[in-house]
């Protein structure tokens, strides 16, 4: 591999003794994973690949993008040790948890593996176009308890001070750590590239922490293996910052962040590095803060976004007649948009927001037509028509195709697949109409 001017002496010069083992890894394949989804029904998975040590539902391998298991949300690829950070962060069911930089959505899938539907998830991507995608990962892995949102921190920061008790900075860095797995990442490396990335960690961790409930957790992490975002930057917001360094636990394999790399600070040794010649893994950096002070996050009933009397009225005939519960959350209506939002949302009328909660559908004339997100948020269990089509149909909807049907009647019904349910059809005159997102069609 052709490394960028600089990294080579970089990291010889940092590891010494160590280096060699270090860039021999770039002449091996990049490590893949992927996680199983617990918020799905417990289904047979056959796809096999030994378990992730430290990561909670995680197996080494691949899953094709178009694979029922990925359309359908049961599993969610993501780089091995990525899969140590959200476990790190530990989310529990009921809190409030920020992911301040949240696309594609690999950490922010993980956190809500960890808290079930219970809680709320603030899911954050400042690039416009990514918080689209991080929004369409969040709807296939069935999350309904998720904001998303589309904000630098400053503006979070003043609309949510204190509001969260626990928050994720995954930062943007270097990337050094995608090398193996992408060389197109190395073209922005200079020398001075890693110290610019660490002014923009800086920046977002200061509004970071005034986002955090006093006695929150907070956890920063990079895919870069320079001290100057790792070490340096975990030392500098112990100190600067109202946080903590607190220790990391670490499986076998997982090392210590190096003082030396930032003044021999001895609290340094908390973090946690995460090599690629140490592990099965492409490399990633994790420190874990906590805030000084003892607070409980304020909780919010929006008392806004009812729903007009015929909005009611369409919204009632439509779950009589499709589907055999009432989505759970609170109901809240923006313009022609129905959402069903967990009833400690926060007040979000000052911040950008892409997607709240499980997007339930739109309010046509005279009717109500479901949303996509249903397909893969709720159990088959809750719709009281499923088909159950088969691979060669499976595909065929996917690309947009219609599929006869011999049911008759006009409603809405699940098709599933391998008992995974990945779309919502209208069945009319013994035809299940497509209505497949065309942005999703393959
Ligand atoms: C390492 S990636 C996040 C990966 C994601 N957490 C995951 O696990 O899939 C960092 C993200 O930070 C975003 N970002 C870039 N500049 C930012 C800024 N100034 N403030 C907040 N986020 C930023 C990038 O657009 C990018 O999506």
């Amino acid at each position: 591999m052709d490394f960028p001017e600089g990294f080579k002496t970089k990291y010889q010069r940092l590891l010494g003794a160590e280096a060699p083992a270090f860039f021999a890894t770039f002449q091996q394949p990049a490590e893949t994973g992927y996680r199983i989804n617990p918020l799905k029904p417990a289904a047979p998975l056959a796809l096999g690949g030994p378990a992730i040590p430290w990561s909670t539902w995680g197996h080494y391998g691949k899953v094709a993008g178009n694979d029922i298991e990925h359309v359908s949300g049961f599993v969610y690829s993501q780089e091995p040790s990525a899969q140590f950070v959200a476990t790190v962060l530990a989310p529990e069911p009921g809190e409030r948890v920020l992911d301040l930089c949240a696309a594609p959505g690999g950490k922010t899938t993980h956190i809500a593996s960890f808290m079930g539907a219970s809680g709320l998830i603030v899911t954050n991507e400042i690039n416009r176009s990514r918080a689209k995608i991080l929004a369409s990962n969040v709807e296939r892995f069935g999350i309904t308890n998720a904001l998303i949102t589309n904000n630098d921190p400053d503006s979070l920061a003043a609309a949510w001070p204190e509001a969260f008790d626990k928050i994720l900075v995954d930062a943007p860095c270097s990337g050094e750590g995608m090398f193996r797995k992408d060389p197109d990442a190395m073209q922005y490396w200079t020398p001075d590239y890693p110290a610019a990335c660490a002014q923009r960690q800086r920046e977002i961790l200061v509004m970071a922490e005034k986002m955090l409930r006093p006695g929150g957790v907070l956890v920063y992490s990079t895919c870069t293996f320079s001290p100057e975002e790792d070490e340096q930057i975990a030392a500098w917001a112990n100190a600067e910052l109202p946080l903590t360094l607190v220790p990391i636990q670490k499986p076998a394999g997982i090392a210590s962040g190096r003082p030396k790399w930032a003044d021999n600070d001895p609290a340094v040794a908390n973090t946690a590095r995460l090599w690629p010649h140490q592990l099965r893994g492409e490399g990633h950096f994790v420190a874990r803060f906590v805030k000084a002070g003892q607070a409980s996050v304020k909780r919010y009933d929006p008392q806004w976004g009812r729903l007009s009397a015929t909005q009611r009225r369409d919204f009632d005939t439509f779950v009589k007649a499709n589907l055999t519960q009432m989505p759970s959350g609170h109901l809240l209506a923006v313009k022609d948009q129905l959402f069903a939002v967990p009833e400690t949302a926060l007040d979000w009328r000052h911040v950008r927001i892409v997607r709240a909660g499980l997007h339930l559908g739109t309010f046509k004339k005279n009717r109500f037509e479901p949303s996509h997100s249903l397909a893969t948020a709720l159990p088959p269990a809750a719709f009281q028509q499923v088909v159950k089509v088969s691979q060669a149909e499976y595909l065929r909807y996917r690309h947009g195709e219609l599929l006869p049907s011999a049911l008759s009647g006009k409603h809405y019904v699940l098709l599933t697949c391998e008992d995974k349910g990945f779309a919502i059809g209208k069945l009319v005159n013994q035809t299940i109409k497509n209505l497949y997102p065309k942005g999703l069609r393959h």
